[in-house]
């Protein structure tokens, strides 16, 4: 496992004495759960920014142990806190797949910190997000539904493929993720649904149909639908589906293993390091 701790002194320069510039110091919180352990992982295999804690709720069974121990494997010099102030107050980075309202407690601690903020997290409430929005007047917000670069190119094609077939084509949005999952419809398709919806030119609240159970009635013309499927230990698969009289367009994202959201939160957080105060996607980081 690569960097944890201090950083290392770098080679100096021919002739000029150089201080290396310290690696970003990340702090994971939520570092039980499933994407905590692996954000971890993704920032222990890092060359390009350190661990400084990890972070727990308080009370957690964890608390005090070393987290690489903690997730069953070798000691890695980094013990597990429920201490979020003094951790946080150590970052220059923060990556946060939790939940909704620990995700608001931490955003203030990262306001105060002046430390990137990627937010994982799903199922906020429109309250709930714009409770986020005074944060990210200090430091960087980055916040997706989905960290993968597979989806956000998805996000964009499903974009272009909404704007160039109009009204006629009914756009339908399936999920399927593993039973422990506590929010439908998925953060990712939700972004899909926006994504939709902004090539149409409009917003998702407009064109959003509530959940199908009972006498619904037809389908509205130009609204966006929704379907979450919920079993075993599914990691996340969404179709965009585009259907008119006698065809139909199926955009699909298929997820196998959850290192591709950490891969991305940790690229986000790099991308981060020199940006201003401000809500940022991962469209941004990626450029597209
Ligand atoms: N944007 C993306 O690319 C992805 C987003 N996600 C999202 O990330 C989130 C987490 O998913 P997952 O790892 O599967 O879930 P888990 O339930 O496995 O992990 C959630 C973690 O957050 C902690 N937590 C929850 N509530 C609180 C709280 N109020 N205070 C402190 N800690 C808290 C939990 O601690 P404890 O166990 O002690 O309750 C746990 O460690 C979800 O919203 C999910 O949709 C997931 C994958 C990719
Ligand atoms: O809870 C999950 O597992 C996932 N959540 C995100 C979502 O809500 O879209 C991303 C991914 O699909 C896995």
């Amino acid at each position: 496992m690569g960097n944890q701790g201090t950083a290392p002194a770098e080679e100096a320069g021919r002739d000029q004495p150089q201080i290396a510039a310290p690696l970003p110091g990340v702090v994971v919180t939520g570092a039980s759960g499933r994407m905590g352990q692996m954000l971890v992982r993704a920032v222990l295999d890092s060359d390009a920014c350190r661990l400084v804690a990890a972070l727990v709720r308080p009370g957690h069974p964890w608390v005090g142990m070393d987290v690489g121990a903690a997730m069953g494997g070798v000691p890695v010099g980094v013990p597990v806190t429920d201490d979020a102030v003094s951790a946080i107050a150590r970052a220059q980075a923060i990556l946060d797949f939790t939940a909704p309202e620990a995700s608001l407690a931490t955003a203030t601690l990262a306001a105060q910190a002046r430390a990137v903020h990627v937010i994982g997290t799903t199922g906020f409430t429109a309250e709930q997000l714009a409770r986020l929005r005074p944060a990210a007047r200090h430091a960087p917000i980055i916040r997706a539904g989905n960290m993968s670069l597979g989806v956000n190119l998805l996000a964009a094609l499903t974009r272009k493929v909404a704007a160039a077939l109009g009204t006629a084509w009914d756009i339908e949005i399936v999920e399927a993720h593993h039973r422990m999952k506590v929010d439908a419809p998925s953060g990712t398709a939700l972004m899909l649904g926006e994504a939709a919806a902004e090539g149409r030119g409009d917003s998702l609240a407009d064109l959003r149909t509530p959940a199908r159970d009972g006498m619904t009635g037809a389908r509205a013309a130009g609204s966006i639908g929704f379907a979450s499927v919920r079993g075993g230990d599914v990691v996340g698969e969404h179709d965009v589906i585009f259907a008119t009289e006698g065809e139909r367009v199926v955009l699909r994202h298929l997820a196998t293993d959850r290192a591709i959201f950490a891969r991305g939160a940790l690229r986000a957080a790099l991308w981060g390091q020199d940006k201003g105060p401000g809500e940022y996607d991962v469209a941004d980081v990626l450029g597209i």
